[in-house]
C-alpha cells in the first residue's frame, strides 16, 4: 500500500479576466469551492467557459487576479512564481491532453524528469517509475522513445510521470480527448483507479461523459462560477 495523502484544495472568490477589444473579459468571477481529500472530481462546461484557465491557477502556472487558492494548507496566491514552480514539482502532478513527452527522452526518462528537476530522483523514485510503468500495462518498455508508443501508451506514461513524485494533487487537461472511445476508457479507468489507490485529489477537465461518470464528483463552470451538477 502506497501512502500518499490528498490535500484539500480551496478555491475561494477566484477571478481572473483577459484583454478582449477595448475592455477585459471576466473568465472566472468569483469562483468557489472545496476539492475533499482524496476526491475526484470532473470539471465539465462549454467551451471557452475557462476550465483550463482554472486549471492553470491552481497548478501555479497563472496567479489569479483575485481571490484566494490553497491547496494542502498552502496559500499559492501568497507564493511568487518561483516559489509556486517549486510548489507544483513536489506536490502537483499534471496530465495533459497531447500527452508533452519529451523526444529526446525514453519512456523512464520522461517519467523521472519532474524529479530529477526537483532534485529528487534516488534509486527509490527510479524503483517507483518502473512499477507505475508495470501498474500501467507498460512494464519492459522504459528504453523505448515515447514517438515508437501508440496515444493510449503516451498517455499511460504521462499518467506515471504525473503520478511518479507522489503528488498530493493531480490535474488533468482532458486527459483522453486525444484518445479514441475504448483507448479512452481504458486510459480512464487507469487514471481513477491509481489515483484511488494512492489517496491523491484529482481534479480533471473534461468533456467526455464517460470520464465524468468516473469521477466521485460533478462541477460545472458556467458564466465565471461554478455549480454542483
Ligand atoms: N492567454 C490568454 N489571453 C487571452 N484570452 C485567453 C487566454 N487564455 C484563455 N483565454 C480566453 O479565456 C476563455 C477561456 O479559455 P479556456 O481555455 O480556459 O476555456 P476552456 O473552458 O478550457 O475551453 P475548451 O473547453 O474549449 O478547452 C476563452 O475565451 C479564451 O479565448
Amino acid at each position: 500500500m502506497i501512502e500518499t495523502a490528498g490535500s484539500e484544495v480551496q478555491l475561494s472568490g477566484v477571478t481572473r479576466a483577459y484583454p478582449e477589444g477595448d475592455g477585459v473579459r471576466r473568465v472566472l468571477d468569483g469562483v468557489s469551492a472545496t476539492l475533499a481529500p482524496g476526491s475526484i472530481t470532473a470539471l465539465v462546461g462549454p467551451s471557452g467557459c475557462g476550465k483550463s484557465t482554472l486549471l492553470n491557477l491552481i497548478a501555479g502556472i497563472d496567479p489569479p487576479d483575485g481571490g484566494s487558492i490553497s491547496i494542502g494548507g498552502t496559500d499559492l496566491t501568497g507564493l511568487d512564481e518561483t516559489a509556486r514552480t517549486r510548489f507544483r514539482r513536489r506536490h502537483i502532478g499534471l496530465v495533459f491532453q497531447f500527452f508533452n513527452l519529451l523526444p529526446t527522452l525514453t519512456v523512464e526518462e520522461n517519467v523521472l524528469l519532474p524529479q530529477q528537476l526537483d532534485g529528487r530522483d534516488d534509486a527509490g523514485t527510479a524503483q517507483r517509475a518502473r512499477a507505475l510503468l508495470a501498474d500501467l500495462g507498460l512494464g519492459g518498455r522504459e528504453g523505448e522513445w515515447p514517438e515508437h508508443l501508440s496515444g493510449g501508451e503516451q498517455q499511460r506514461v504521462a499518467i506515471a510521470r504525473a503520478l511518479a513524485g507522489r503528488p498530493r494533487l493531480l490535474l488533468a487537461d482532458e486527459p483522453t480527448g486525444n484518445l479514441d472511445g475504448e483507448t479512452a476508457e481504458a486510459v480512464a479507468d487507469s487514471l481513477v483507479a491509481l489515483a484511488e489507490r494512492d489517496g491523491v485529489t484529482v481534479l480533471l477537465v473534461t468533456h467526455s461523459d464517460e470520464l465524468a461518470r468516473r469521477a466521485h464528483r460533478r462541477l460545472t463552470l458556467r458564466a465565471g462560477g461554478l455549480t454542483e451538477a
